[in-house]
């Protein structure tokens, strides 16, 4: 079945031009843009200049990382859900590491540079710092426009000044078997950046079921939207479901920085997205909430969690 899995090449929009400012007629051709890809697919490849700078520094840093011995790789405890090594757990050849608050610079070089590199790894903390930084102003270009898309751009402040950050590293070892080494799920939080070397493996369902391999650019991070954004949006976009599947024998590295709403901030359906034609449809949340009671799980490495829009339901 999976050698036959056809391709996607997802939209490619251009967030690279300097004059790229809110009101400016680029801005508005970039957020149509934005709008069809997520309407469309609820993901997209957003080129910025400098992702090929980072190429070379990012994985770099991810192979140098997941390198160390595993004795090593295991002082990154975790004290707190999400956060820490998860190795092997799968058994299907994935392991991941998770920096909470990957916004605070401090948290990578502390952390995580400091625990696994005692003698410290300037470089290392530098480029995952860059990449964070890149990431994070991209997710709030990004979501700006969703919300001016959708008339309720009066929120975009509040909102995003009550985001966190958490960044995730991967590593997929090559796989024939044709099983998922990330089982299919949408990601539950606001909104994801996905970046990765040059071994495919991300796979999406489309909205006829069927899975597709997404090709990615290398110039380009993916773009992915959430359930906690959807639900949100009072349901307007979705959230793609995807998975990874390796094939062949090569290691796939990647890396992800994932916006989730801060703990404290109720995540509440706007007053201007609900009316005659559109129902509310789903309870204001808090999602560190969600989390506590809903026995969320890391399995397989993912940032699951799975049930947020049914937790969260009219
Ligand atoms: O490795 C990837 O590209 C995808 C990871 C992913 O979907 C997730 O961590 O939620
Ligand atoms: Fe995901």
């Amino acid at each position: 079945m999976s050698a036959e899995t056809p391709v996607v090449r997802l939209p490619i929009i251009d967030f690279s031009k300097h004059e790229l400012k809110p009101g400016s007629p680029e801005w508005d051709s970039v957020k149509l843009q934005v709008r069809q890809a997520l309407e469309e697919f609820g993901c997209f490849q957003a080129m910025l200049d400098q992702v090929l700078d980072l190429r070379k520094p990012v994985l770099g840093a991810l192979e140098e990382l997941f390198d160390l011995p595993l004795q090593t790789k295991q002082l990154y405890v975790s004290d707190k859900p999400f956060r820490g090594y998860y190795g092997v757990a799968s058994g299907v050849g994935q392991e991941c590491m998770v920096i909470d608050d990957a916004k605070l610079v401090e948290n990578i070089e502390r952390g995580l540079t400091n625990t696994l590199w005692p003698q410290g790894n300037v470089s290392f903390s530098k480029t995952l710092v860059s990449f964070t930084q890149l990431a994070s102003a991209l997710e709030k270009r990004i979501r700006r426009m969703i919300l001016e898309i959708f008339g309720v751009e009066k929120y975009t402040d509040e909102f995003i000044d009550s985001t966190n950050y958490l960044l995730k590293v991967m590593k997929y070892d090559g796989s024939v078997t044709g099983e998922p080494s990330l089982r299919a799920h949408s990601d539950q939080n606001l909104t994801t950046i996905l970046y990765q070397n040059e071994v495919d493996g991300l796979e999406i369902l489309n909205k006829d079921g069927e899975w597709n391999r997404v090709k990615l650019s290398p110039n380009s991070f993916m773009v992915v939207i959430g359930e906690s954004l959807s639900i949100w949006l009072n349901g307007r976009l979705c959230s793609p479901y995807h998975r990874v599947v390796m094939k062949g024998n090569k290691t796939r590295y990647s890396i992800g920085l994932f916006a989730i709403a801060r703990g404290g901030y109720r995540v509440k359906v706007p007053e201007e997205l609900v009316d005659d034609q559109n129902a509310l449809r789903f309870k204001p949340f808090d999602y560190e909430e969600f989390l506590r009671s809903h026995s969320t799980k890391v399995t397989g490495g993912a940032l699951l969690g799975f049930g947020l829009k049914s937790f969260c339901i009219v």
